[in-house]
């Protein structure tokens, strides 16, 4: 489904060179739950930039479904980012005048799914604060929201930052469940950048990145459970 192959990306600050990833290879398919980790610097922002189509590479080949999306025009990768692609940050944001149900609501419309707001927060299990704004929810439930919000746009891929970074770890562990549930219950691939090497154990591929280079990809047979992780 996905192809890094060859990746690289140069930032320029002035005469300076910045070389944010080098020659980076892997592959993700669909219903696979993936974590990115490394150390800070060593280039995970970056590569979730470049498969959400946020950023382009400075060289090699990104494929999608085999389709190069290093070589879209603007209009077309604008359509990638709306049309395939889901994202999940560290800080929801949610917007804050909104309910939980029309947060998800307005992300659902842009794919035409807006029916789809309500199935969604159930899914999260936010049924009975669907009508909370985002202000008269806790750090776990905003985040359970803005995963509703992606879900509710049926992304092919589904990135998340750090998306427990601001949570407590059993928060965060739960948040990880409805994520990882997220890519075996549907046609959807979930990579999430992760610090925390203990959540490693819960993915099906876990790529490693130092300075910028593919340090190793391991593959877990079988994951997992959540209370075998020490957080
Ligand atoms: N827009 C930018 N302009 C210049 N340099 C950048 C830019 N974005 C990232 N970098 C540099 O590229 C390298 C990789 O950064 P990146 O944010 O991808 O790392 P990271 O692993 O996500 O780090 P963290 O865990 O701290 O978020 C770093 O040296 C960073 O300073």
């Amino acid at each position: 489904m996905i192809q890094f192959k060859n990746i690289n990306k140069i930032y320029k600050i002035g005469d300076q060179e910045v070389k944010a990833l080098k020659n980076v290879n892997f592959e993700i398919e669909k219903g696979e739950f993936t974590v990115i980790l490394g150390p800070s610097g060593s280039g995970k922002s970056t590569a979730l930039n470049i498969l959400g189509g946020i950023d382009k590479a400075t060289s090699g080949q990104f494929l999608f479904d085999e389709l190069e999306i290093n070589s879209l025009t603007e209009a077309k990768l604008s359509d990638y980012r709306r049309d395939i692609v889901g994202f999940v940050f560290q800080f929801y944001n949610l917007i804050p005048s909104l309910t939980a149900v029309e947060n998800v609501g307005i992300a659902a419309q842009l794919t035409g799914n807006q029916s789809l707001a309500n199935a969604y927060i159930e899914k999260v299990g936010l049924s009975h604060r669907k009508h909370n704004f985002p202000a008269q929810l806790s750090g776990g439930e905003m985040q359970r929201v803005s995963i509703a919000r992606a879900l509710a746009k049926k992304p092919k891929l589904l990135l998340c930052d750090e998306p427990t970074g601001a949570l407590d770890s059993v928060t965060g562990l739960k948040i990880i469940d409805i994520l990882r549930k997220a890519s075996e219950s549907s046609e959807t691939a979930v990579v999430m950048v992760t610090h925390n090497a203990e959540f490693a154990k819960l993915a099906h591929k876990v790529i490693r990145l130092h300075d910028g280079e593919v340090a190793s990809i391991e593959t877990n047979k079988t994951l997992a459970n959540l209370s075998e992780v020490i957080v």
